[in-house]
């Protein structure tokens, strides 16, 4: 292997190495999504995670590749790293097996041999003047600095590689900036910012005139979790026309980074997050994460009241849904399935934790709706395969992706209605699905670009949030966690929904769901947790919690 990197390159492979030894008994996964602990000390694996996102980028010719400092909802003393692709998505998921040893190798030499193991079988040729970039950027984390000092000193090993800092940012922005970048298209946090105010500001020129927004209805206030994502919204709030947006929790005050608020608080335990009080009562409010890559809705019900009216990610996926649908109607009239003007392969994606009754009302519009496993780098992936693909996790996280073919297909039709009548039905149909494509996030769900595009079709349509709610009920559901001796020993299959290991388990769920009306189980091995996940849904919240309850018992009995 001696001629696969020359002293120099492994030279530095050790010496980095040395700087960040790992800890004895250290154990990182990349997980669901990327290596992620306290934050003070992940600097060995983010120092390594900087090497495989540099070695990614000599892979693939020189293109910029990303990586995120952020342990996104989890609280402020955690952090973690992931890596972006050339496309602006997750890293290909082959090379996590890859980027698992180098986080654990246990000493220098060890991750010498990995490293020359694996450059040999993915024919990367080291230290033969590669170009490489990576680009990097942090949330607002005390250690994020720290980390991503350690990352640039991961990049800079491997010889060529250059690491550019991009600073503070949302998650989904450094996605959008590494997928602009490598499409040759503007590419700066302005131009993101420039893309989505102006997209957002051409979805409202084309809401119908008799459609106008009441004051109500132009109000929306915004948990932003204490994270970069209410700061970001501060800094470009003033320019979003047609809103008039109040941040809580934006980040500049004592408030903590997702404590007791931030959508992953908010979808799990309904209740109103701090930093909300008796003015916000009957207003629309939209909560994000920790690194604004997860977005729900909810409406504070009364001021003497904790509770609150969620809109969660199915819920947001079923208004996206509608608006496409009936966009795409507009554009086919009355023409039947063989003469349509753009026939269009629409899929629509959700996992096992979607709510049953959004499930049955995408399934009654007559949607074909695919499951995928939870991570979004499933359901992003499976997406792709359509003309248009909407997904979005239960939890807030997803996005509407357009293929570059239906793009230019609509771009060409747009010009071609244009001509014949500008401003036809038709016309507009077609500018609106244009710039939904340039607002909504095409790399990642984006919880800023996601919550414009919410405004922008809660006005196209007139819509209160009541009537948003009121698009269907959702079951009442549970989830509990269960701690067992080895989480790994339950496999699952059926896009997580059954269970084929351990043999007799997946009966006895079933021997359970059969005693409730509208039951629905599952269990799977959490991938960023120690822990079993039990979800239940049935008729009533006490059958949800019984169901759970029964099933999260055979769970410990039989696991242990
Ligand atoms: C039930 C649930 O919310 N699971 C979350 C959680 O994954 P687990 O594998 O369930 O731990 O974290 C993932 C990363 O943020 C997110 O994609 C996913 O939806
Ligand atoms: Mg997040």
């Amino acid at each position: 292997m001696a001629e696969l990197a020359g002293g120099e390159q492994r030279a530095a492979l050790l010496a980095a190495a040395s700087l960040f030894p790992v800890p004895d008994g250290a154990r990182f996964s990349y997980g669901t999504a990327g290596f992620r602990a306290e934050g003070s000390t992940m600097g060995p694996a983010v120092c390594r995670a900087g090497m495989v996102a540099a070695l990614r980028s000599v892979k693939l010719g020189g293109a910029a590749v990303g990586l995120v400092i952020t342990a996104s909802h989890n609280p402020v003393r955690d952090n973690g790293v992931k890596i972006v692709d050339e496309d602006g998505g997750m890293m290909s998921q082959d090379w996590e097996t890859f980027a698992d040893a180098l986080a654990n190798a246990p000493n220098p030499d060890a991750l010498l041999q990995i490293v020359l193991k694996f450059a040999k079988d993915e024919g990367i040729k080291l230290g033969e003047g590669h170009s490489a970039q990576v680009l990097l950027a942090r949330d607002t984390r005390p250690t994020g600095q720290y980390l991503l000092d350690a990352a640039v000193k991961g990049v800079n090993v491997v010889i060529g590689a250059v690491a550019l800092d991009m600073g503070i940012l949302t998650t989904p922005q450094l996605h959008w900036i590494v997928r602009s970048k490598n499409k040759g298209l503007k590419a700066s946090e302005m131009d993101y910012f420039t893309q989505v105010i102006d997209s957002f500001s051409c979805l409202l020129r084309l809401v119908p005139k008799d459609k106008g927004a009441d004051v109500m209805n132009n109000r929306l206030i915004v948990d932003g979790a204490n994270g970069i994502g209410g700061l970001k919204l501060e800094e470009i709030k003033s320019k979003i026309s047609g809103l008039d947006i109040h941040v809580r929790n934006s980040g500049k005050g004592e408030g903590i980074l997702n404590e007791r608020c931030g959508a992953d608080f908010v979808q799990k335990e309904k209740v109103v997050p701090l930093g909300f009080g008796l003015e916000d009562v009957g207003f629309r409010c939209a909560s994000f994460d920790g690194d604004a890559d997860r977005l729900v809705y909810f409406r504070i019900v009364s001021s003497t009241d904790t509770r609150i009216d969620l809109v969660d990610g199915d819920k947001i996926l079923s208004l996206f849904v509608l608006f496409v649908r009936e966009q795409l109607d507009i554009i086919n009239g009355n023409n039947d399935e063989g003469n349509k003007v753009l026939p269009t392969r629409f899929g629509v994606i959700q996992t096992a934790y979607a709510n049953g009754a959004s499930t049955d009302f995408l399934e009654n519009l007559g949607l074909e709706v695919v499951f995928t496993p939870t991570g979004v780098k499933y359901l992003h992936k499976k997406a792709l395969e359509y003309d248009i693909g909407i997904y979005f996790e239960a939890n807030g996280h997803g996005t509407v992706l357009f293929s570059d073919h239906f793009v230019s297909q609509l771009e060409s039709l747009a010009s071609e209605f244009s001509s014949k009548a500008s401003g036809s039905s038709q016309h507009q149909a077609a500018m609106r699905l244009l710039a939904a494509s340039q607002l909504i996030n095409q790399a990642v769900g984006d919880a800023l670009s996601g919550m414009l595009l919410v405004e922008a079709i809660l006005q196209y349509k007139g819509w209160s949030f009541q009537n948003w709610c009121d698009l269907y009920t959702d079951l009442p559901s549970r989830q509990l966690k269960v701690k067992v001796q080895d989480r790994t020993a339950i496999v699952t299959t059926d896009a997580e929904r059954r269970v084929c290991q351990p043999s007799g388990l997946q009966e006895l769920i079933d021997g359970e769901i059969a005693n409730y009306s509208h039951g629905r189980c599952f269990v799977r091995p959490s991938g960023t947790e120690d822990v079993v996940r039990v979800y239940a849904e049935a008729s009533t919240e006490e059958a949800a919690d019984s169901l759970a309850k029964q099933v999260a018992q055979h769970v410990e009995r039989i696991l242990g």
